[in-house]
Order: C-alpha cells, then sequence, then structure tokens
C-alpha cells in the first residue's frame, strides 16, 4: 500500500496545555498569588546573583529565595552556553534539537516575564557561565552567586569551573557578606538542592549507600521522610540593578536551528505559566488526575498522562508544589490510587536522579552501572531504520514519528523503542539514549540514561530486565490501532485488527523479533520469557509496570 494512494484528513493538532494565553496567565498569577509571603524578611546587603540552569522558575526556587534574602539587590542571570548546542558525546547528534530549544527560548521568555511581574529582570548573556559569572560579579561587585546544584559531570564540571572563576574576582572588601579576620573577598558559589521532590538532606540513607532496587528506596523513603512545603517569597523582589541592555531572548537562528513545525500530535507550550496551567488543567479543569492510574500507559493525545515532563525538567515546574497540589486534590475532592501513583512516578524521577550521584559516570557507560559486558552492534541502517521510523513495525514507526515530530513519546513507547532497538535489533543502546536526548523536551540526563541503561538491562538493578513483545504491546495497548494510524496514515484503509499487523500491506520488516510476531509465537514468548531465555545471556523477567 502506498502512502500516497488516498489524501487524508488532516490529524489534529493538540496544543499542550489546552488554555489560551489569558487564562495561563491567570491561573499562573493567582498561584503566584497563594504561593507569596509578606512575611518573608530581607536581611541581606550589596548584590546577589541567581544563575539559572535547569531551575527556570520562580515558584518554589531555592537559589531565588537565597539570592533575595541575602541582598539588597537580584541579578538573575540565564547564559545560553554553547556546549548546550554542540554534539552528543559518542554518535555525534546535536545535543539539543530545535524542538527543545524552541522550548527553552518559551521557558526564557516566560520567565523574564515572571521575574518583571516581580519587580526584577532576566539578564540573558550568550557564552560559558564560567567567563560571564566572574565577570558580572566583579561588575556588580556581588558577593554570592546562588545556583541549583546538578549531579552530571559536564554540569559538575561547569560548576567546578564557575567557582574556580569566582575566586580569581577580587571584591572591594565593603562588598564582601562575611565579615573577620579570615574572609576573602573572592563571591562565593552557593549550589542548593532543588531537583527532586524529596530533598537530599532528608534522605534516610547517604546517596553512596543508596538501595539499588527501586521499591526498597520508595518504601524507605515513604516511611522516613516528608516532602518539605514550597518556598515562599514576597510578592515584589524589586528592585534589580541598574542595567542598560538586559539582552533579548535568544531566537532559533541564534542557535544555528531551524524553526521546527509541529505539523501533528502534541504541541508543549515553553514556561512556568504553561506548566502552572497544565497541572490546573489535568488536576482540577479536566479532573483528569482521579483516574490517573488506570490511563496513564495510553500513548495518544494530552490527557492520559499528565504531560509534566517538559517543565519538570527544565524546571519551570516544582515537583514539590505538585506534591502539595495533590495534597490539595485529595482534601478537596477525592484520593485514591490514582492519585497517589503520580506521587509514585515522580518518586522514579528522584531515583534516578540520586542513583547518579551514586553511580557518577558509569550511567553513559556501555556496560552501565553493572559494567555488564556484551556484543552490540552499531549498525547504522538498522539503527537509522529504528530513528526515522521505518523498521516494518507499525507499533515503532508511529512512536520514532511521534518523538521527532513533536519532541515526546509516552512511557509505554519509551519502554517499546527501547527494548525493540536493544533486544530485537541488539544495537548499543546509547545510541537510542542519545538519539532521545537529541529530540525530547524532556530531556533530563538521570532519566534518560537511567531508563536506558534499565531497558538494556546494564542499570543498576539486575532484576529489572525486561524484553516487551510488539505484538503484545500492540493487542494491549493499541487494539484498534488507533496510534499507529494517527501517525501512519497510509494504514487507515486496513482493518482494526489489521493496522498493527498489516504484512505486506506496509513495509518489510527490516529484523525478525527475538521471539516471534504472529500469534502462533505467542506461547513461544510466553514459554522462552518464563525460561529467561533471552538473547545475549541476560534474564528475561517481564515487564516492571
Ligand atoms: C527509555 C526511556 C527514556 C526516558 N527518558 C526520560 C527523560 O529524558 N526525561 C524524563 O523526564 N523522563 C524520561 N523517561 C520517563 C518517562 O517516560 C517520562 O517521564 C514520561 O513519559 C513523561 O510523561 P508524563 O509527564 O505524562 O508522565 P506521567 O505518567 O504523568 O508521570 C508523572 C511524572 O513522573 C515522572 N516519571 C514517570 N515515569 C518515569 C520514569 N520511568 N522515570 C523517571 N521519571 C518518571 C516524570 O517526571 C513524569 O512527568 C524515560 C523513559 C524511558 C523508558
Ligand atoms: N548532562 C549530561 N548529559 C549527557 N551526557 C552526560 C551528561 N553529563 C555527563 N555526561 C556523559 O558522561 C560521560 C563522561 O565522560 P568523561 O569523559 O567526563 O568521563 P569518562 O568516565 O572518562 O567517560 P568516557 O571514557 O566515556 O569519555 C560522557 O559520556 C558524557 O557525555
Amino acid at each position: 500500500m502506498s502512502s500516497s494512494s488516498k489524501s487524508q484528513p488532516s490529524a489534529p493538532v493538540y496544543k499542550v496545555p489546552g488554555l489560551d494565553p489569558e487564562e495561563m496567565d491567570r491561573v499562573a498569577d493567582q498561584t503566584f498569588q497563594r504561593y507569596s509571603s509578606s512575611s518573608v524578611k530581607r536581611n541581606g546587603k550589596g548584590v546577589a546573583v541567581v544563575w539559572f540552569r535547569n531551575d527556570l522558575r520562580v515558584l518554589d526556587n531555592e537559589a531565588l529565595y537565597k539570592a533575595w534574602v541575602s541582598s539588597r539587590e537580584v541579578l538573575a542571570v540565564y547564559c545560553v552556553d554553547p556546549r548546550l548546542f554542540g554534539s552528543t558525546h559518542y554518535f555525534g547528534f546535536p545535543k539539543t534539537g530545535a524542538l527543545r530549544a524552541q522550548f527553552l527560548i518559551e521557558c526564557l521568555a516566560d520567565l523574564k516575564k515572571n521575574l518583571m511581574k516581580r519587580g526584577l529582570n532576566l539578564l540573558i548573556q550568550h557564552g560559558k557561565p564560567e567567563e560571564i559569572l566572574p565577570s558580572l560579579a566583579k561588575v556588580f561587585g556581588a558577593h554570592t552567586v546562588y545556583a541549583q546544584k546538578e549531579t552530571c559531570s559536564e554540569e559538575l564540571n561547569v560548576e567546578r569551573l564557575v567557582r574556580k572563576g569566582l575566586q580569581r574576582v577580587v571584591l572591594p572588601s565593603s562588598s564582601a557578606q562575611s565579615s573577620g579576620p579570615s574572609s576573602t573577598n573572592n563571591p562565593k558559589l552557593q549550589l542548593l538542592w532543588g531537583t527532586t521532590m524529596y530533598h537530599i538532606d532528608d534522605l534516610p540513607f547517604d546517596t553512596l549507600s543508596l538501595p539499588d532496587v527501586y521499591t526498597q528506596f520508595r518504601k524507605s523513603i515513604e516511611a522516613k521522610c516528608a516532602v518539605r512545603g514550597c518556598i515562599k517569597l514576597p510578592a515584589s523582589l524589586g528592585p534589580p540593578p541598574s542595567i542598560g541592555d538586559w539582552g533579548c531572548v535568544p531566537s532559533l537562528d541564534q542557535f544555528g536551528l531551524q524553526s521546527p513545525n509541529v505539523s501533528k500530535g502534541m504541541k508543549f507550550v515553553g514556561g512556568e505559566s504553561a506548566a502552572l496551567g497544565r497541572v490546573n488543567e489535568y488536576f482540577w479543569k479536566k479532573d483528569l488526575l482521579r483516574i490517573y492510574k488506570h490511563t496513564r500507559n495510553g500513548m495518544l493525545g494530552p490527557d492520559y498522562s499528565t504531560k509534566f515532563s517538559p517543565w519538570l525538567a527544565s524546571g519551570s515546574l516544582s515537583p514539590r508544589f505538585i506534591d502539595e497540589e495533590v495534597k490539595r486534590y485529595e482534601k478537596e475532592r477525592q484520593a485514591n490510587d490514582s492519585t497517589y501513583w503520580v506521587l509514585f512516578e515522580l518518586i522514579w524521577r528522584d531515583y534516578f536522579r540520586f542513583l547518579s550521584a551514586k553511580y557518577g559516570n558509569s550511567l553513559f557507560h556501555l556496560g552501565g552501572p553493572r559494567n555488564v559486558e556484551h556484543r552490540w552492534s552499531q549498525d547504522k541502517i538498522l539503527f537509522e531504520s529504528w530513528r526515522d521510523g521505518r523498521t516494518g513495525y507499525p507499533l515503532i514507526d508511529a512512536n520514532m514519528k511521534e518523538l521527532s515530530t513533536t519532541g515526546f513519546m509516552s512511557n509505554r513507547g519509551r519502554q517499546i523503542v527501547c527494548s525493540f532497538l536493544v533486544r530485537d535489533m541488539g544495537i548499543d543502546w546509547r545510541m537510542g539514549a542519545e538519539w532521545f536526548e537529541t529530540c525530547l523536551l524532556d530531556y533530563d540526563p538521570c532519566s534518560n540514561y537511567g531508563n536506558w541503561t534499565y531497558g538494556a538491562g546494564v542499570g543498576n538493578d539486575p532484576r529489572e530486565d525486561r524484553y516487551f513483545s510488539i505484538p503484545k504491546q500492540a493487542r494491549t495497548y493499541d487494539p484498534e490501532g488507533e496510534y499507529v494510524v494517527y501517525w501512519l496514515p497510509q494504514l487507515e484503509s486496513l482493518t482494526k485488527e489489521e493496522r498493527n499487523f498489516p504484512g505486506r500491506a506496509y513495509m518489510k520488516q527490516v529484523v525478525p523479533l527475538k521471539f516471534g510476531n504472529t500469534s502462533r509465537h505467542q506461547n513461544q514468548d510466553k514459554a522462552l520469557a518464563a525460561r529467561g531465555t533471552n538473547f545475549g545471556g541476560r534474564q528475561t523477567k517481564g515487564q516492571r509496570r
């Protein structure tokens, strides 16, 4: 069947959140009001810099809070670091694809707007933080640069260089924050924990002795720690230092990228206002939180899951705010397994973040944290058929097309395409992880490489090793072929049952499935899985969730 055999009605594009800009601003303003406090007092002096990184928000931002409390003027800065627009480490894909770059631009524009509403501004500078921040600290006599702490080596390296750069700046003694004989007059770098729902200082164990098994980790933190409340700030944070040119929000051509056209699927709106809008829409307006656990394995449209991840990854949304909203919903509407399950999933996110602190760079290495030896292929043609959605398996191809068109893929889809690349194709999992790094709006090194090492069977938890059978996944999660037909309209003329199993009516399959791909093979598939038989000598344990 040829893809052009029939003219297709154009598929809908879903804006996420589906609110108009005025409604988004109204929700954001109301939320800011609820989280404003006039009782917080400022007792500092001079200028403090807040260096925004992956914490592009005003609400519940400890770096911003500390900068405000410790100063008379806050200089808010974002550095557009050219390294973010280089290449991925091993395979040289674009480090940030156009869709995420566009999302970042929208986050910056919104952050600037929200800071201005509070009497501040955002200085946007192009260059390396280790060059920009020391020079700003010197010009403004800033006593401290506050920023959110990261855990992966690329970001840790930048932190180290910024600290070194600041040590070379000598301030006049009147600018120094501390006094006393031992104080030096260099601006300090103060890094604050802020990415997770549970605070690192509240964990019942040291990160180096973090439990390797997720369930142990979750049970332990649920029993022994509480999520901290969101940090409140006064409504007005000004004045900012006097600056003639605050710099413009960058455009895509400044990154050498072309404007992406989201012609199908979901178009996510970047920024904190959109993030708060989405929480409001998903929890309160559409009342979807009450059924989340039963819909979360879907693949099509904005409503089967929260879609919070792009804003969480850029830091436009605080996980502690989500926790507080879940608790508020449970009080005002209802508490059930679905309301809890959003928090359960956020604990996965915490877990991967803390694991990166425990396992360091091994998360990015071929053998993963367990240093598993295995022969992987780097077959370019096979990889490209996966990347471009030309494998001959509609479920894989539809998911890969969604990823490259929108920058998003469901959790179900990610697990399926990961298993297919790694287990059916036998391709080096890092190729898949780096392609995800390029494309995902919600790219986060810890969640991405953590999930890939898991899926590839090289993760820290040896019990969690899974093979996803494509026919079984298709029958369970896309029984009527609705998802595949959305992304592959050439399948529309087939019956619902045929859409995921089109045979010759679609393209040739580039590889056979490890455990067969017809119903005839299903029993064999189960039998093999039950015996733990798998390629590469790893154990098959069924699926996680
Ligand atoms: C191979 C692979 C790569 C992935 N890469 C990323 C990534 O780079 N960034 C990212 O944020 N997530 C990643 N995930 C996890 C998950 O797929 C996404 O977080 C989820 O699909 C986002 O959609 P949502 O916000 O609607 O999720 P929901 O189902 O609504 O879940 C709520 C939140 O819980 C967190 N969460 C849910 N599942 C996971 C998980 N398995 N691991 C970590 N956090 C989770 C996310 O923050 C998510 O926003 C990856 C999963 C796989 C299998
Ligand atoms: N934020 C990040 N996003 C993606 N990859 C990251 C991030 N931080 C660190 N890495 C990866 O961690 C690895 C660290 O490489 P580095 O050279 O620093 O140490 P290494 O342990 O000697 O690794 P290698 O021997 O593979 O070069 C690289 O693969 C790098 O891309």
